[in-house]
């Protein structure tokens, strides 16, 4: 099933302490931000990619762009403050309401196309879906660094991008939360709050969003294992 993608990459990195947009760190020569565009690019249901940016990084990113051959970018919309408007920012860009849209994290590279697909025939049919890992820690609660209690695990995600809606209900979960001065740190947050249901799609583990600059080890370690793979 078709869909467009809108790909927040308009942060500043300041957990990676790279002293710049952490999308143009690189993985065996090639940016993470190319890295993330790459599979997308690729996918013949990929109708389109909206590039939610920094004003600062356009120069750099349209470069990139060309120099990367991706073709599929047909807007580069300005972020905002939070990453949920940097999103919102790029649902207004979507061309059809109609269809479904994919928000997926410039930070997360290492996405695979079946993943995308699973999720979308997902979202055609429950209007939402998600991708996310079993929990394999256990999770507390804390209170002045005192344990106040522990999550049952079982029923514990790691909810990962990308998510996926009919676009419709994204832009009305994002208006309700513009309305409410709701901030999420994720998309699903806000359609749950309409409310609409959301499905979980179980992903990989190794779909991680490079974060700390301890991800950048995780990375090479995965690129690694897939070259081997021949993947
Ligand atoms: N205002 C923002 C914040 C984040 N993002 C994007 O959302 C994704 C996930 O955000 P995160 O990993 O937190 O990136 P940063 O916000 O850059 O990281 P930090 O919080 O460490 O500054 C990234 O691709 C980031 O570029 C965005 O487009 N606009
Ligand atoms: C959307 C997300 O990747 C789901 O895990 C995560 O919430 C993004 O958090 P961030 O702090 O904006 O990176």
């Amino acid at each position: 099933m078709p869909y467009q993608v809108i790909i927040p990459a308009a942060g500043q990195g300041k957990r990676m302490g790279a002293g710049k947009n952490k999308l143009l760190l690189k993985l065996e020569a090639t940016p993470i931000l190319i890295h993330t565009l790459k599979v997308f690019e690729a996918d013949p249901e990929c109708l389109g990619i909206i590039l939610a940016i920094h004003p600062d990084d356009e120069q750099e990113f349209k470069s990139l762009l060309n120099e990367y051959g991706i073709h599929k970018v047909s807007s580069l919309v300005t972020g905002g403050k939070e990453r949920q408007d940097s999103v919102y920012n790029g649902l207004l860009a979507v061309s059809s309401l109609d269809g479904i849209v994919l928000v997926h994290d410039a930070a997360r590279p290492f996405i695979k196309v079946e993943t995308i697909h699973k999720l979308v025939d997902a979202a055609g049919k429950d209007g939402g879906a998600i991708v996310a890992v079993p929990v394999k820690d256990t999770i507390k609660k804390a209170a002045n660094n005192q344990v106040a209690e522990t999550v049952e695990r079982s029923s514990l995600w790691s909810v990962q991008t990308p998510q996926a809606f009919r676009a419709s209900i994204l832009l009305e979960a994002h208006n309700k939360a513009a309305r409410d001065q709701f901030i999420g740190t994720d998309e699903s947050s806000l359609v749950e709050r309409i409310p609409h249901p959301v499905s979980i799609i179980e992903g990989d583990y190794d779909n991680i969003k490079l974060t700390t600059p301890e991800d950048l080890y995780f990375a090479e370690a995965i690129l690694r294992k897939r070259k081997e793979s021949g993947l």
